[in-house]
């Protein structure tokens, strides 16, 4: 893959907390390109690094050693104001926990990351960007006054509306019962059949199999890829991973 067909590009990146005995090496010599226009999961064993993996990817986290290209932008060698700035212009984040501003409604919340980039979002922006989660008719309404799945559909609108180069997904369908999570899942299939580069972390084989590939991580290492694979496909090759040698 060249670097023009890459959303994110990750150069011998390692990532390690503590220190001494203690040291563990979460993220270990990683390369890895996740392709533009795809949908990408990244799997493992509890503890295998994919969180890190993910924060690191979007600039949330700094790497110890390598490079995070986001396009042909070196994330590594940006200072903090500047991968601020791509963070709230060019990357979009889900996260488990929906994190809505309770006090907000639901097109405040989605309005949010164009205020706080400084412009003035018109009011049909929000009202497209949450017509296009299906809650057209739920502007006004406080994220306590929504389902689970709602909140989550108002999060994936809030981190759509600045038009993201990459879309990152931290266990998105975690919190949700099955039938909100397949609505969600839905959704991140529409978005990236229309082109958006998604990278999401999973535990849940069904959520990865609607993914174009899959990557499996183990103690820090990418160990396999598997692209087009089943719900069954990918858990076998999950439980391999986590009771194998
Ligand atoms: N802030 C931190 N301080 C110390 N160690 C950490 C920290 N964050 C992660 N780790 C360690 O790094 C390793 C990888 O953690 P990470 O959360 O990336 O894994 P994961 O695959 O996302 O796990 P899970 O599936 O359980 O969420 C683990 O051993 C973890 O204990």
């Amino acid at each position: 893959m060249t670097r023009e067909d890459a959303a994110v590009t990750l150069r011998g990146i390692s990532r390690s907390y503590g220190r001494g005995n203690a040291a563990v090496r979460a993220v270990d010599n990683v390369t890895l390109a996740f392709p533009r226009g795809a949908w990408t999961a990244v799997m493992g064993p509890s503890g295998s690094g994919k969180s890190t993996l993910l924060h690191c990817a979007a600039g949330l986290e700094r790497v110890d050693e390598g490079q995070v290209l986001l396009g042909d932008t070196d994330l590594t060698a940006a200072r903090d104001r500047t991968l601020t700035e791509l963070r709230r212009t060019r990357i979009g984040f889900v996260f488990q926990s929906f994190n809505l501003i309770g006090s907000m409604t639901a097109a405040q919340n989605v309005a949010l990351p164009l205020r706080l980039a400084g412009q003035r979002p018109s009011a049909a922006v929000v009202r497209d960007t949450l017509a296009s989660v299906g809650l057209a008719d739920r502007a006004r309404h406080r994220p306590r006054e929504l389902s689970g799945g709602q909140q989550q559909r108002v999060a994936l609108a809030r981190a759509m509306v600045t038009r993201p180069d990459v879309l990152f997904a931290d266990e998105p369908t975690g919190a949700l019962d099955s039938t909100s999570a397949a609505v969600v899942l839905d959704m991140m299939r529409q978005m990236a059949s229309n082109g958006q580069s998604i990278v999401m972390v999973t535990h849940d084989p069904l959520a990865a199999a609607r993914a174009d590939a899959v990557i499996f991580l183990r103690d820090g290492r990418v160990v396999d890829r598997l692209a087009g694979a089943s719900a069954g496909q990918v858990a076998a090759r999950l439980t391999a991973l986590e009771v194998g040698p």
